[in-house]
């Protein structure tokens, strides 16, 4: 089952490009350029009015349409009586297209923001085609310890918008309009941290089947997956998780792991792990089903029964018992997430493991298991998590501040984590929860997305003293909610 089709539309990131063409689209059904402009300025209006009380403002313009969009709001604002200055690279605006900023328009050199002042950025957006240097780059170092605030058109000039990556320099903005869709670059990166609250007007631009190159994650998409079966009387109907537990003192992050899965909205969980950490576990589980294992059969035995999905990984260990149980769980073809120690087993030989991969598997790296797993995968996040995806067959989830899931389809960024996700043992309670909406007969892709969006939102308004022990209880809440 697969995202909402409406909400996919809703939920679309479109490059520069791909936001260039859908304005030559719109521009050659018979809507004038001019007409664009005028809207885009009016929705900055609209966010500068209600962002900023009156005070004086600078508009620093660009020489392509970004700088027209600042213009225009210039114009609107001298209408409504601001104080406003205007500089522009490069050639001076024609007197004739613009008599509203008569008086207004100033040299580049005069640029001196004052710290109770606005300063609207609208040098480059979209069409940003290399790095800010020279002129544009000195009007943006001195924004850097004006203490001004700042306004940005569409991107902060210097993002990349398909990467978040900053081409020579970059404003930090308190606030950023944009129009019709975001752009990945509002999401990834430096981009994220520098474009500080976002607003997305629409400007009558029409969405087109294939403008898409990426979407923004949210529980629209993929609401209506969850808690699929609740109806089914039987609980290995709404699904039945194995997770593969670690020997002795290891097995607690595979607990976490059992305990994301118990409260995913699967039917059963059952806890797979050597004797050493399976009879300790008997005593600490009540929900979750515990199964001591002596070898792979064992995990053998459940997957050719009523496993409908594995978790192998966290706190396994590099031992001979995790490698067979590795290959036994990919070997059963049921969905299975691969975190942690399943990931690393191979650091050294991961072709290895990528022909053992199939496309029911989700893997979990963070960061640094991402670098030892894609050795010269490099670039961005979207660009690395896509190559990933693509290099072993399989769903990819790049952990991070911002996650990135990439698999088949539209790859889909995650923002809505926080800092106090940042604790140890959160992501191996992340891999029980994506097991367990995976035993849900959900898709990779679609179970990956809502598991990272929970997984975020249940610690979204927690502070600091959040541990992963107390995730779980959170994470039933807000499926809970979602369900209701
Ligand atoms: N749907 C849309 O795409 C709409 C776009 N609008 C605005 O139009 C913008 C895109 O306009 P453009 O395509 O004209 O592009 P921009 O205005 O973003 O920039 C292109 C201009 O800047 C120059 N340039 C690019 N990088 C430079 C650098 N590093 N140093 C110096 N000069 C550089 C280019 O040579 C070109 O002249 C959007 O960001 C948005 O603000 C709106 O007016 C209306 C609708
Ligand atoms: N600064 C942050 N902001 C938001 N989420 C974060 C941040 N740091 C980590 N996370 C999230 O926390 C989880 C940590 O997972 P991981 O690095 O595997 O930790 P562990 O191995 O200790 O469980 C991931 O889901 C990751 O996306
Ligand atoms: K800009």
């Amino acid at each position: 089952m697969a995202f909402d089709a409406e909400a996919t539309k809703r939920c679309s990131l479109m490059t520069p490009d791909a936001m260039a063409e859908a304005d030559r689209r719109t521009i050659a059904a018979g809507t004038p350029e001019t007409t664009l402009i005028d809207r885009a300025a009016r929705a900055s209006l609209r966010v500068l009015r209600s962002e900023f009380t009156r005070r004086p403002v600078t508009i620093l313009c660009g020489p392509g349409n970004n700088g027209a969009d600042g213009l225009r709001l210039g114009e609107m604002l001298v209408d409504a009586g601001w104080p406003i200055e205007v500089i522009c690279l490069g050639e001076p605006p024609s007197a004739e297209r613009h008599r509203g900023l008569d008086g207004r328009l100033r040299p580049t050199g005069t640029f001196a923001p004052g710290p109770g002042a606005l300063v609207v950025d609208a040098l480059f957006g979209a069409g940003l085609s290399r790095p800010v240097e020279g002129e544009a780059r000195a009007l943006i170092e001195k924004l850097e310890f004006a203490g001004a605030s700042v306004l940005s058109i569409d991107l902060p000039s210097g993002i990349d918008g398909a990467t978040g990556e900053v081409l020579g320099i970059a404003p930090q903005a308190d606030v950023t309009v944009t129009f019709h869709r975001l752009k990945p670059g509002h999401l990834l990166g430096e981009g994220a941290r520098r474009c500080g609250k976002v607003f997305c007007a629409d400007i009558g631009l029409q969405y087109r089947e294939g403008d898409a190159s990426a979407l923004h994650n949210a529980p629209e998409l993929w609401r209506h997956l969850l808690a699929n079966g609740a109806r089914e009387t039987h609980k290995y109907e709404r699904g039945h998780t194995v997770v593969v537990g670690g020997p002795g003192f290891m097995g607690s992050a595979s607990r976490l792991s059992a305990y994301g899965a118990s409260v995913s909205g699967a039917g059963a969980v059952t806890y797979l792990a050597p004797l050493s950490s399976a009879e300790f576990a008997g005593t600490v589980f009540d929900a979750v089903m515990v199964r001591p294992m002596t070898g792979p059969e064992a995990l053998e035995e459940l997957a050719e029964g009523k496993a409908s999905s594995i978790v192998i990984g966290p706190g396994m260990g590099h031992g001979a018992l995790s490698r067979d149980c590795l290959h036994t769980a990919l070997a059963s073809g049921l969905p299975c997430v691969v975190d942690a120690d399943a990931l690393t087993l191979y650091e050294d030989e991961p072709s290895k493991l990528f022909s053992a991969l199939h496309e029911g598997c989700v893997l979990t790296p963070h960061e640094g298991e991402f670098a030892r797993l894609f050795k010269g995968v490099e670039g961005d996040k979207l660009s690395r998590a896509k190559a990933a995806a693509a290099r072993c067959g399989a769903t990819v989830l790049l952990k991070g501040s911002t996650t990135v899931i990439a698999g088949d389809g539209l790859p889909v960024i995650n923002t809505n984590g926080s800092r106090s996700l940042a604790t140890a043992g959160s992501g191996d309670v992340l891999a029980g929860l994506i097991g367990g909406i995976l035993a849900q007969s959900v898709a990779p892709r679609e179970a990956a997305a809502a598991g990272a969006w929970i997984h975020a939102e249940a610690a979204r308004s927690a502070g600091p003293s959040l541990n992963a022990d107390r995730l779980p209880r959170r994470i039933a809440g807000v499926i809970d909610r979602l369900v209701s």
